[in-house]
């Protein structure tokens, strides 16, 4: 697990930005697994940006959310897949039909789930997966306890989750307490996992999933098995970390050597 400590949000942003870049550049029909909730917002102006000035294109892209509401209709002003029409979808060059997420609104879930499996198969897997965190150490909406193995499936979120989900319903508005999530056993077959996070209310869950055990009670510490993760994080986020001078003097090195490999290139 590579931790990168970045002095604040819009840092973070264009640090996991400029890793969909380098991705795109290197494969233009690159398949991203993406997230919502509030951390990717930045990122995902920074690529917007960039595919409208031109320089990259997610004319062969295919991607695929992390989760969804259950009972939540697409066109539900909360649902994910009005997020992400909303937020990134619709400001760039993608083909909708090559834009993927769980059917909250699907007749057989369980059915569903398994398709959607399926079908990150059939593209060939995902080569990026971007995460944020949930306040209780979740990614997607694995929960404490989820297993460390799950593959796509429904999950009923925690009492956290609904009241940290709440602040985007009306009062007396239904919001979901069910989701249709990609299981941690999937987001792990990711190649590479860039997780990002900002603000001192995730600090508690960067610490518990960076220097805890692995454990389902923290979903994302599951990543400290995973071959390729990026942890990108701004100061407050990391500030629960034991030693985040140590993370900070490996990245300095990091780029160092990369400098060096690039003027022997
Ligand atoms: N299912 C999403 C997660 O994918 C997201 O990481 C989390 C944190 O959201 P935020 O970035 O707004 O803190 O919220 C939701 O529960």
């Amino acid at each position: 697990m590579k931790v990168v400590i970045l002095d604040d949000a819009t840092q973070v942003a264009s640090y996991g930005a400029d890793i969909f870049r380098e991705q795109l550049a290197k494969k233009p029909d690159s398949v991203f697994g993406l997230a919502t909730g509030s951390t990717p917002l930045s990122l995902y102006r920074e690529l917007i940006a960039s595919n409208q000035r031109g320089e990259i294109s997610f004319a062969r892209v295919k991607t695929f959310n992390l989760d969804e509401y259950m009972d939540l209709a697409p066109e539900h002003p909360q649902s994910y897949r009005h997020f992400m029409n909303r937020e990134f979808f619709e400001h760039i060059d993608i083909d909708p039909d090559n834009t993927r997420v769980p059917p909250g609104d699907a007749a057989n879930p369980l059915v569903a789930c398994r398709e959607y499996e399926a079908a990150i198969e059939d593209a060939g897997g995902i080569d990026i997966q971007l995460l944020g965190i949930g306040r209780n150490g979740h990614i997607g909406f694995n929960e404490p306890t989820s297993c460390l193995s799950s593959r796509t499936r429904v999950k009923t979120l925690t009492r956290e989750t609904i009241a940290d989900n709440a602040r985007f319903f009306s009062a007396g508005e239904f919001q979901p307490q069910l989701s249709i999530t990609m299981g941690i056993g999937t987001i792990m077959e990711a190649r590479l996992v860039v997780l990002l996070a900002t603000g001192s209310s995730k600090a508690r869950a960067i610490r518990a999933m960076v220097e805890g055990p692995v454990s389902a009670w923290c979903p994302a510490s599951a990543l400290q098995m995973h071959p390729a993760t990026v942890v990108i994080v701004d100061e407050e986020a990391a500030s629960g970390l034991s030693d985040p001078a140590f993370f900070k003097h490996i990245e300095a090195q990091n780029q160092a050597l990369l400098a060096r490999l690039q003027g022997q290139a």
